[in-house]
C-alpha cells in the first residue's frame, strides 16, 4: 500500500505533477504508453532534469507534433478516453483521466453558467493537458498508488491571458475547484492551473499536512518558469501510512488511544434489496471494522439506503472496489475519522452448566461495558430449552457476581481473555 502525500505549497499544473511523480521513480514508459494508447503520435512525454531557484527538479516536457485547436468539448475527450485502445491502457487509469476531466466540466459549466454536456474546453482541452491528465494517472499507476492527500495549495496572483480573456487568478475554474481545501494566498502569477487543481480534487482525496508515514521516495517536478528565490516546483513524498498501534487487550490496565480509520459511505437507491446482508458479510469478511445500512429518502422521493464501511486506512482501497464490485454504486465518498475504543477483554461465565463469553470494555482502571456476547447466550438458551432472556439475564447476573460491573474497577487479580 503506499500512499502519495503532495505538496503544491508552491503551485501545481498538470505537467509539475508529472514531473514530480516521474522523479519519484514513475515508469516513463509507461506513461508514454498510456498517452499514446489516447493519443496516439499525436504527442510525445519527455524528461529532462532542471534547477528552479537553485533546486534540482524534473521537469516533464509534453511535444505536440500536430496543429492542435484546442476547442474540445467534454463529450469529445470522454470519447477519446472511451475509445483509447492503441495501446494498454489500465482500467483505472481511464478510469481515473475521466473522473479529472469531468471534474473540470464541472467547474467549468458552473464558472460559464452551462450544463457539463455542454462545455467546451479551451486551453485545458488542448492535446498537452490531456497528456498531462492521462499520465499522471498513468504515473500513480505505475507507482503502486493506492491513496493520495495533499497540503495546502498555493494559488497565486494577478491575472492571466486566456482564451477567455484577461482573467483573475485565482482563475475561475481553480477557484471553483478549490471549494472546501485549504489554500494559500500570493505569490507572483498562476501557480495553480485548473489541470492541476482538478488532478488534485479527484486524486488527491484527503486534504491534510504531510501524514504519519516512512517515506520511501521523493519527487520534485518542476514548472516552466524559473522564478528567483522561490522554486517554482510541486512536491511528492510517497510511502507507507503508519497505522496506529492497535489498542492493548487482555489484562485489565490498558490505556485506550484514538485510532485513525476511514468511513467510506455511499447512496444506493437501485439495489435489489435481497443482496444487502450478502454485501454486509462481504466487507466485513473482507476486514471491514463495521458495515452497516441507513435507511434514506433520496431525490424524486425515492426510497434507498445509506452503506457506510469503517476500516484501518490500508484497507480503504480493497474495500472501495468491493462496495462498487457488489452494489450499483457509481460514487463512494471517503472520509478520514478517529476512533477512542475502550480496551476489551473476554470473561467466561457459567449459565446451568454452559460456558457464556461475556465482552468487558474498560478505559484505565475502570470497567465501562459488561454484555455477555449474544451468539454464546443463543447457543445456551438453545441448549437447555430455556429463553433466551432467561439466559441473557443469567449470564449479566453471574458477571456481576464475579465482580466485573460497569463504573466498577476489575475485581483484583483478574484475567480477562484477549479480544482478537
Ligand atoms: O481551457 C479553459 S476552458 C480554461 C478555463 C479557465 C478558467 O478558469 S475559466 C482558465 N484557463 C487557463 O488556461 C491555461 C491553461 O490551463 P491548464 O490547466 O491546461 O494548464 C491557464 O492559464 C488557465 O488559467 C483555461
Ligand atoms: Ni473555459
Amino acid at each position: 500500500m503506499t500512499h502519495a502525500w503532495i505538496d503544491p505549497s508552491a503551485g501545481v499544473a498538470g505537467d509539475m505533477l508529472l514531473g514530480a511523480l516521474l522523479d519519484a521513480g514513475a515508469s516513463l514508459p509507461a506513461v508514454q504508453a498510456a498517452v499514446a494508447s489516447v493519443l496516439g503520435d499525436d504527442v510525445a512525454v519527455t524528461t529532462r532534469t532542471v534547477t528552479r531557484a537553485g533546486q534540482r527538479a524534473t521537469k516533464a516536457d509534453v511535444e505536440v507534433r500536430v496543429d492542435d485547436p484546442p476547442h474540445r468539448t467534454w463529450t469529445t475527450i470522454a470519447a477519446m478516453l472511451a475509445g483509447a485502445d492503441r495501446a494498454p491502457l489500465p482500467e483505472r487509469v481511464r478510469a481515473d483521466a475521466h473522473a479529472v476531466f469531468e471534474r473540470l466540466a464541472r467547474a467549468e459549466a458552473r464558472t460559464h453558467g452551462t450544463d457539463p454536456a455542454d462545455v467546451h474546453f479551451h486551453e485545458v482541452g488542448a492535446l498537452d493537458s490531456i497528456a498531462d491528465v492521462v499520465g499522471v494517472c498513468a504515473a500513480l499507476h505505475s507507482l503502486g498508488v493506492t491513496s493520495a492527500s495533499a497540503g495546502p495549495v498555493a494559488l497565486g496572483s494577478g491575472r492571466v491571458r486566456a482564451a477567455h480573456g484577461s482573467i483573475p487568478v485565482p482563475v475561475p475554474a481553480v477557484a471553483e475547484l478549490s471549494l472546501g481545501r485549504r489554500v494559500l494566498a500570493g505569490g507572483e502569477g498562476e501557480l495553480t492551473t485548473p489541470t492541476g487543481m482538478a488532478l488534485l480534487a479527484v486524486l488527491a482525496e484527503r486534504d491534510e499536512d504531510l501524514p504519519a508515514l516512512v517515506p520511501t521516495a521523493v519527487g520534485v517536478g518542476a514548472g516552466t518558469r524559473d522564478t528567483p528565490g522561490r522554486p517554482n516546483t510541486t512536491r511528492v513524498v510517497l510511502g507507507a501510512l503508519a497505522t496506529a498501534a492497535p489498542t492493548a487487550t487482555g489484562a485489565p490496565t490498558g490505556s485506550t488511544g484514538l485510532v485513525e480509520l476511514v468511513e467510506l459511505a455511499t447512496n444506493v437507491d437501485d439495489l435489489d434489496p435481497r443482496l444487502w446482508p450478502g454485501v454486509l458479510a462481504r466487507l466485513l469478511d473482507a476486514g471491514a471494522r463495521d458495515a452497516w445500512l441507513v435507511p434514506v429518502l433520496m431525490k424524486k422521493g425515492r426510497p434507498a439506503h445509506v452503506l457506510t464501511v469503517l476500516c484501518a486506512p490500508d484497507l480503504a482501497d480493497p474495500l472501495e472496489r468491493e462496495m462498487f464490485a457488489t452494489t450499483s454504486t457509481l460514487g463512494v465518498r471517503r472520509r478520514a475519522c478517529w476512533q477512542r475504543a475502550l480496551s476489551r477483554g473476554w470473561l467466561d461465565v457459567v449459565v446451568e452448566g454452559h460456558s457464556v463469553a461475556v465482552k468487558v470494555g474498560y478505559d484505565d482502571d475502570v470497567v465501562r461495558q459488561v454484555e455477555p456476547e449474544f451468539d454464546a447466550v443463543a447457543r445456551a438458551a438453545a441448549a437447555l430449552g430455556l429463553p433466551e432472556r432467561h439466559v441473557l439475564t443469567a449470564a449479566r447476573a453471574a458477571a456481576h457476581a464475579a465482580g466485573w460491573a460497569a463504573g466498577s474497577p476489575p475485581p483484583s487479580g483478574a484475567q480477562l481473555r484477549p479480544h482478537p
